[in-house]
């Protein structure tokens, strides 16, 4: 099949560091997008901007192709057709970890980076994440709270403009899940990386976020900007009522189906 990507995708090769950045500068634009599998259409003609240093959460149905999305972002899935530009620098967080059992920890977080495993690097990395002291033991010893800590470690290792999260917080306990999303919002604030957060998770999407997306029908349906000063408070008033305006949008509230 064709493969749009390989002939439209324009990767900066040289991605400058965070403090090069200007402001208004693009991560991410996708135009008409297209991918289908067999005869269905998941992604049709869709469009997308994310600035660089922006957080933006996805949200939709289940099956709405959310996932896809971000494989297509992540430069996992290169069948379609549209025009895709992502940093060369970009990594991906999966809701399950996916450490390899027979590497130790550090080992995992610097796997597939080039040159000879850099154990410093791993370290500090671990250490950023709050679990440097798990460095040397096995994946199947962690928890999925720490687990999720050693995906994030070696997503950020790679020192992506760009961090792709597929749903990271949905396998763990609510307590474990809160101390990881305040994680993920501190790493993103120190590295200053571009976010796309897939999530089913409305809270979590206003919590973090600079703008929220409602992917319906193959397409960005519905954005939200979200500019509530951080940290956030779910008690507030706007809290409340954006965390609302977006359920409607989900279709998710009673009597709240929404004309498009
Ligand atoms: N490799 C594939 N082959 C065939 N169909 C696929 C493939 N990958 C995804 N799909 C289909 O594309 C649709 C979108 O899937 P996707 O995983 O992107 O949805 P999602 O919004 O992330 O769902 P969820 O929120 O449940 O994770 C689904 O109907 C799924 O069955």
């Amino acid at each position: 099949m064709a493969t749009g990507l390989q002939r439209n995708l324009k990767i900066a090769d040289q991605a400058p560091p965070p403090a090069a950045r200007q402001p208004g500068e693009t991560a991410v634009r996708v135009r008409g997008l297209s991918r289908r599998f067999d005869t269905r259409s998941v992604l049709a003609d869709l469009n997308l901007d994310i600035a660089a240093g922006e957080f933006v959460a996805l949200l939709g149905a289940s099956g709405c192709g959310k996932s896809t999305l971000l494989r297509i972002l992540s430069g996992l899935d290169r069948d379609i057709s549209g025009e895709v530009q992502v940093p060369a620098r970009r990594a991906v967080a999966f809701q399950a970890p996916r450490l390899m059992p027979w590497k130790t920890v550090w080992r995992n977080v610097v796997l597939g980076l080039p040159g000879r495993p850099d154990r410093a690097r791993a370290l500090a990395a671990l250490d950023e994440v709050g679990i440097g002291h798990r460095a040397d033991q096995w994946p199947k010893v962690l928890s999925g709270g720490e687990a999720q800590r050693t995906s994030l470690a070696r997503a950020l290792v790679r020192e992506p403009d760009l961090l792709l999260l597929d749903e990271p917080f949905a396998a763990l306990d609510a307590l474990t899940r809160i101390k990881a999303q305040e994680l993920v919002g501190e790493l993103w604030q120190r590295h200053g990386c571009a976010v796309l957060l897939v999530t089913h998770d409305v809270e979590e999407a206003v919590l973090l976020a600079d703008r929220v997306l409602v992917m319906k029908d193959g397409v960005i349906a519905h954005e939200e900007r979200i500019s509530l000063p951080r940290p956030r408070d779910v008690a507030e008033p706007v809290f409340a009522r954006t965390r609302g305006t977006l359920l409607d949008w989900l279709g998710v509230r009673h009597g709240a189906a929404r004309a498009h």
